[in-house]
C-alpha cells in the first residue's frame, strides 16, 4: 500500500493552508485538477469528488470541499458558495442577508479520503461558526474578508494566517484526518 497521498485540488490557497497545518505529519503530494462537482449535499459532493480523484490517480487520494452556509438560508449557498462568490462577490453575499437580522453562518470543511478506486470513502469534517460582515482585510482567499469567526473581532482575512490555521474549519477537519492517518 502506497503511503503517499495525492491531494487533488485546483485551489492553491487550500493547498497552502493544508501544507501549513499538516505537512509535518502527513506525506502529501499534489495534483492540480478541477474535479467535476455534482449537485447535492456537502457529503455527496465530497464523496463524488473523492471517487473521481481515486479513479484518475489510481492510488490513495484526498480531496476537500468547502461550504459556507447562511443560517437565514437554511445552510445555502453551502457547497455552491464558489459560484455565488464568483458572480456576486463580498458585497453580494452581504446583500443576500440585508432582509434578515440573523447574519450567522457556518464555514464547513469536508475532507474525503480513499485508498484507491473502489475503496471506501472516509469523511472528516470541521465546522467554524461565525457571522457575515462587510469585507474587511486583504483580499486573497475567497470569502475570508467577510467571515468573522465567533469569539474573534477580526475576519479570517484580517487575522494572521497562523491564527486562522489554528482555529479554522479546515484546521478542525485536518485534526480528525491526522488522527485517522496516524493509524493507517
Ligand atoms: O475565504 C475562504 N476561506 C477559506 O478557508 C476557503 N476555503 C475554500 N474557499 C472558497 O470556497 C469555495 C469552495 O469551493 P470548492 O471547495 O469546490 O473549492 P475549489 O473549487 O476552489 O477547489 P477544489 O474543489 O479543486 O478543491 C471556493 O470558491 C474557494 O475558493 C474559501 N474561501
Ligand atoms: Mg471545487
Amino acid at each position: 500500500m502506497s503511503k503517499v497521498i495525492t491531494f487533488v485540488t485546483g485551489n492553491v490557497n487550500k493547498l497552502k493552508e493544508v501544507q501549513a497545518i499538516i505537512a509535518d505529519s502527513v506525506e502529501l503530494t499534489n495534483k492540480s485538477l478541477d474535479l467535476e462537482e455534482v449537485q447535492g449535499t456537502i457529503l455527496e459532493v465530497a464523496e463524488a469528488k473523492c471517487k473521481q480523484a481515486a479513479s484518475i490517480i489510481q492510488g490513495p487520494v484526498l480531496v476537500e470541499d468547502t461550504a459556507l452556509g447562511f443560517s437565514a438560508y437554511g445552510g445555502l449557498p453551502g457547497p455552491y458558495i464558489k459560484w455565488f462568490m464568483a458572480k456576486i462577490g463580498h458585497e453580494g453575499l452581504n446583500n443576500m442577508l440585508v432582509a434578515y437580522d440573523d447574519k450567522s453562518a457556518q464555514a464547513i470543511c469536508t475532507f474525503a479520503f480513499s485508498e484507491g478506486p473502489g475503496k471506501e470513502v472516509k469523511i472528516f469534517q470541521g465546522i467554524q461558526d461565525g457571522i457575515i460582515v462587510p469585507a474587511r482585510g486583504p483580499v486573497g482567499f475567497g470569502w475570508d474578508p467577510c467571515f468573522q469567526p465567533d469569539g474573534f473581532d477580526q475576519t479570517y482575512a484580517e487575522m494572521p494566517k497562523s491564527l486562522k490555521n489554528t482555529i479554522s474549519h479546515r484546521f478542525k477537519a485536518l485534526q480528525l484526518l491526522k488522527e485517522f492517518l496516524s493509524s493507517r
